[in-house]
């Protein structure tokens, strides 16, 4: 479903990354580590064509992205939930209203019931009328990752989920993320966190993708 091909990838001058080569395939569990500045956000930023890469093939469902215009790349997104590190909202809407943006951006009906059924599933019920300020980090957190799998999207993408949560509210997170790939989802988590890397590893089967010196590594074994 996205599959990169000797892809290498910079912001103008060098190459932050290059050589990448790796198939993600229906209902995998990765996780992407490395340092700091490493390009662990780059690398995803690939993973939905926000980014094009400077050289190298990417694919996207099967489509070449250099070969996908505007309503490609967005229908495309449509089949990708993104969490970002730091998840932006509209602070005058409620968060009900947030979770369901990418679909009524989309010109696509939402149903009521089905909202309501993801805000209970990330544990926001009592929360859903409050004003995105109100919230506490896990529950932005939260909030989203149900607005990321609002289109249930084939793939979720979540750039440090976990990054200023305590421990207890990382492992509700990571819960929701393997109970989305048990459902067949497909989950690429970048994290710097090798204990929540350990812990995801007693429940599921993760591959553990490290980018170093520019490269995509496929690390795991020594975790
Ligand atoms: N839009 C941009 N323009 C120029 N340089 C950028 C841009 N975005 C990122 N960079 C640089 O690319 C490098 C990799 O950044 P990236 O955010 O992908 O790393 P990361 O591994 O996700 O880091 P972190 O773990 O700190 O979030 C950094 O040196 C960063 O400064």
């Amino acid at each position: 479903m996205i599959e990169l091909q000797n892809v290498a990838v910079g912001y103008g001058g060098a190459d932050l990354l290059a050589e990448m080569t790796l198939k993600l395939v229906p209902g995998s569990f990765h996780f992407l580590t490395g340092p700091s500045g490493a390009g662990k956000t780059t690398f995803l930023k690939l993973c939905y064509a926000e980014l094009l890469p400077s050289t190298g093939f990417i694919g996207l469902f099967g489509q070449d992205v250099r070969l996908m215009g505007r309503d490609d790349i967005a229908r495309t997104r449509q089949r990708i939930g993104v969490v970002h590190q730091d998840c932006q909202f509209l602070d005058h809407l409620p968060v009900a209203e947030n979770i369901a943006l990418p679909l009524t951006v989309a010109g696509r009906h939402v149903d009521i019931g089905e909202l309501k059924e993801l805000i209970s599933w990330v544990g926001l019920r009592a929360q859903s009328t409050a004003l995105p300020p109100q919230l506490s980090g896990g529950e932005r957190q939260r909030a989203a990752l149900a607005r990321a799998v609002m289109t249930s999207p084939e793939v979720i993408l979540a750039d440090e989920p976990t990054g200023n949560l305590d421990w207890e509210m990382s492992l509700r997170l990571l819960s929701l993320l393997v109970e989305l790939n048990k459902m067949g989802k497909t989950v690429v988590i970048a994290t710097h966190d090798l204990n929540l890397i350990r812990q995801a590893k007693t429940q599921i089967s993760a591959r553990v993708l490290r980018i170093a010196g520019r490269r995509l590594h496929l690390a795991g074994a020594d975790l």
